[in-house]
C-alpha cells in the first residue's frame, strides 16, 4: 500500500480551479517530486495531503488515513514544512525543537538534525530574529522532529546557501533510506534530477507528466544535441532527414543538431558513409530543465 495516495484531487477557491484532477502515490522510501509553473496548484495539492485544506473533491489518504477526517493521527505520522509556515515570533529555536519533540511518543534526537542542519549557534535566537534561511533550516528539523513515515516538503531549500542546500539533501537521502515517504516542492531542476525518485509535473492544476527524472528527460522531444564542425559540410536537409531531427542550425563554423538517440546513430553512419570527419564532436542530452519546458505552458509568468 503506497503511504501517500492522491485521487484525482480538486480544489477550487472562489469558483476558480487552483486543482484540476491531481492523482499520484508515494511508497515507502521514495523521494517523490512535484515541479510546476507559480500557481500551478503545488502548494494547494501538498496543504490537502497535509490534512491543512479539504478537497472539493478526490481522495487523499495518508497511512490509508484521511487527513482532515483523521488529522490528529496524520499529525503523528507526517512532518510538514509548507512555504507558508509560521513559528510565535518569540520562541527560540531551541523552545521550538523541545516543544515539537514533546508532541511525539517517539521522537528524534533533535540535536543531531541541528547538527546535520547547522542550526547550533542559533538554539537560542527567537523565531522572529532569525534569517530567512535559518527559520528554514529550523522549519526542515520541526517537519522531521517526530520521526515522521511521510514528510512533505514544500520548496526546501529556498533561501538556503549551497553548503547548507547539500547537508540538506544529503539529509534527505538518510531520511529515504530509513524508509520514510518524502513529497518534495521544488523549483530547482538539480534538487529534482539529483533527489526524486519520481517526480509529477503539474501545469494549471494537472499532472501533465509522472515519470523518473531520466524517463522525463528521454520523454523530451529533443532528448540529444549534437554539434560539430564537419570538414566537408552537409547539407541541412540532409541533416533535418534524419530519423528524430528536429532542428539544425549552423554558426561560426559548427553545425547542431536537436533530436534524439535514433538521430546521432544516423548521425555517426552518415558521417561513415561519407567519410566526413566531424571536428569537436559532441553529444549532450537534454535535462531535466528541456524536459520541464516542454511539459509546462509556454503561457505561465
Ligand atoms: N488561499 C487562497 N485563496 C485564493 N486563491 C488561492 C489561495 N491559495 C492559492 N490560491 C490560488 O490558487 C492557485 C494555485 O496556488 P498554489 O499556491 O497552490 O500554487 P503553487 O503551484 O504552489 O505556486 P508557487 O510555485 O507560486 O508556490 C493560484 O492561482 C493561487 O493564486
Amino acid at each position: 500500500m503506497p503511504v501517500i495516495e492522491v485521487q484525482d484531487l480538486r480544489k477550487s477557491y472562489g469558483g476558480r480551479r487552483a486543482v484540476d484532477g491531481v492523482s499520484f502515490t508515494v511508497d515507502e522510501g521514495e523521494i517523490f517530486g512535484i515541479l510546476g509553473p507559480n500557481g500551478a496548484g503545488k502548494t494547494t495539492t501538498v496543504e490537502c495531503v497535509a490534512g491543512l485544506r479539504a478537497p472539493d473533491a478526490g481522495l487523499v489518504r495518508v497511512a490509508g488515513l484521511d487527513p482532515v477526517a483523521r488529522h490528529e493521527e496524520v499529525t503523528r505520522l507526517l512532518g510538514v514544512q509548507l512555504q507558508r509556515s509560521e513559528l510565535q515570533p518569540k520562541l527560540t529555536a531551541g523552545e521550538a525543537l523541545d516543544l515539537y519533540a514533546s508532541f511525539y511518543e517517539r521522537p528524534a534526537d533533535w540535536r543531531v538534525l541541528v547538527e546535520r542542519l547547522g542550526l547550533e549557534g542559533q538554539l537560542r535566537t527567537r523565531f522572529g530574529k532569525l534569517s530567512g534561511g535559518m527559520r528554514q533550516r529550523l522549519l526542515i528539523a520541526l517537519a522531521l522532529v517526530g520521526n515522521p513515515r511521510a514528510v512533505v516538503l514544500d520548496e526546501l531549500t529556498t533561501g538556503l546557501d549551497p553548503r547548507a542546500r547539500r547537508d540538506t539533501w544529503e539529509l534527505l537521502e538518510d531520511i529515504r533510506a530509513d524508509g520514510v515517504a518524502v513529497v518534495l516542492v521544488t523549483h530547482f531542476m538539480e534538487e529534482a534530477q539529483r533527489l526524486c525518485d519520481r517526480i509529477a509535473v503539474i501545469d494549471k492544476g494537472r499532472v501533465t507528466a509522472v515519470d523518473t527524472p531520466a524517463g522525463l528527460i528521454d520523454g523530451t522531444a529533443a532528448s540529444r544535441t549534437v554539434a560539430f564542425a564537419a570538414d566537408t559540410p552537409l547539407e541541412q536537409a540532409e541533416l533535418l532527414a534524419l530519423p528524430g531531427a528536429l532542428t539544425v542550425t549552423s554558426a561560426d563554423g559548427r553545425t547542431v543538431v536537436t533530436g534524439t538517440d535514433a538521430t546521432v546513430d544516423a548521425f555517426i553512419s552518415l558521417l561513415a558513409r561519407r567519410a566526413v570527419t566531424a571536428r569537436g564532436l559532441r553529444v549532450t542530452d537534454a535535462t531535466l530543465d528541456d524536459a520541464y519546458l516542454d511539459l509546462t505552458g509556454t503561457d505561465q509568468p
